[in-house]
């Protein structure tokens, strides 16, 4: 136990639990004073995120509108973590919820046209951005809830990945999973470390080889979502849901939540400039940009039929 503690304290004074421990503030709201008012609330909004956080609650709710497909642009990933930060920095926030502000997609994942046909440094720029909200999410002091209200695939499903909890609409038309394989490509180690550490080792190594896309009930059994409710449901479950959360005092959740995802945020930490060679030389390959050319071709195709 004191050793726990002792690594407790080493955390917290750590790169992760700064973030985290800027959250803090013990249980200042249980679901018996939730409140939902619309004069409480405060808009914030970029192009593509928008941002709504009730101080009365604590709950914020950030909107992906990034048409057509919420895809992560390097503009859509760096407005993101701008956005992000003023969340982090807002004592009045404890909690945010991801969600699209888009019809049938969640997020579409990592845009494509970011990859195909750039150079090296847009690249590594692209790279490092998604590191950047990668690790904020993950390793975020606020209660983080994914409200998936479309499809999810790749990029998509990292995102809902590094939340804590996630809560996705119940038809089967909406598709998630790590499915790079299928575009000739790999996912990075810590997408598939997220997948492993949320449904275990078996069902990722199957998945990630085989890039399998799952439906939501699909996803619900194998433990990739926690909870399936209809559409017009969902941003109410997750408020309620975020609510349930705030009893926690946020101290003892954060630290436990750091000591949880500590090996799978230093390992990214450790490894992040490699990475980024790694992602950049990958792509500079003329079989990956070929892949890429004819995935975006099939992507098109397919609204042309
Ligand atoms: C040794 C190891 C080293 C490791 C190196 C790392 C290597 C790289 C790792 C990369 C990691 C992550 C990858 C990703 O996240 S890749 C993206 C994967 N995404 C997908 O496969 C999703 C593709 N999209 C779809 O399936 C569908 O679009 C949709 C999301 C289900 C929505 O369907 P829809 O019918 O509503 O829309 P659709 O007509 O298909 O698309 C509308 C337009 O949007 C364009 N588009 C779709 N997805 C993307 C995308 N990801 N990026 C850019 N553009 C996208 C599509 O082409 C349409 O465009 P247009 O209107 O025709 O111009």
């Amino acid at each position: 136990m004191a050793s726990v503690l002792r690594q407790a304290a080493r955390l917290a004074s750590s790169r992760c639990l700064t973030q985290l421990s800027a959250a803090s503030s013990t249980s200042r709201l249980g679901a018996s004073s939730y409140n939902f008012s619309p004069s409480s609330r405060n808009a914030s909004t970029s192009s593509t995120i928008k941002v709504q956080l009730d101080s009365n609650t604590g709950v914020a709710i950030m909107m992906f509108q990034n048409p057509p497909v919420n895809s992560m642009s390097l503009d859509f990933m760096t407005e993101f973590v701008i956005a992000w930060d003023k969340l982090e920095l807002d004592k009045s926030c404890r909690g945010i919820i991801l969600t699209s502000a888009l019809p049938n997609v969640f997020s579409a994942g990592l845009d494509i046209m970011d990859m195909y046909g750039t150079t090296p440094e847009h690249r590594t720029a692209f790279w490092k951005a998604l590191q950047e909200l990668w690790l904020k999410v993950y390793g975020s002091g606020k209660i983080v809830v994914a409200a998936i209200n479309g499809a999810s695939p790749a990029g998509g499903c990292l995102m809902a990945l590094s939340c804590d909890y996630r809560i996705m609409i119940d038809n089967p038309k909406y598709k998630i999973g790590i499915n790079e394989t299928k575009l000739g490509i790999v996912a990075p180690f810590w997408f598939k470390d997220c997948l492993e550490n949320t449904v275990g080792y078996r069902m990722s190594e199957m998945s990630v080889q085989y890039g399998i896309l799952y439906n939501s009930a699909e996803a619900l059994k194998i433990g990739l979502v926690d909870q399936l409710v209809p559409e017009d449901k969902l941003i109410s479950t997750a408020t309620e849901t975020m609510i349930k959360w705030f009893a926690i005092p946020d101290y003892a959740r954060q630290i436990s939540k750091a000591m949880v995802r500590k090996a799978t945020m230093d390992k990214m930490l450790a490894g992040r400039e490699a990475d980024i060679t790694n992602f950049v030389t990958f792509t500079n390959k003329d079989s990956i940009q070929k892949s890429l050319g004819m995935y975006m071709e099939m992507l098109k195709g397919r609204k042309a039929k």
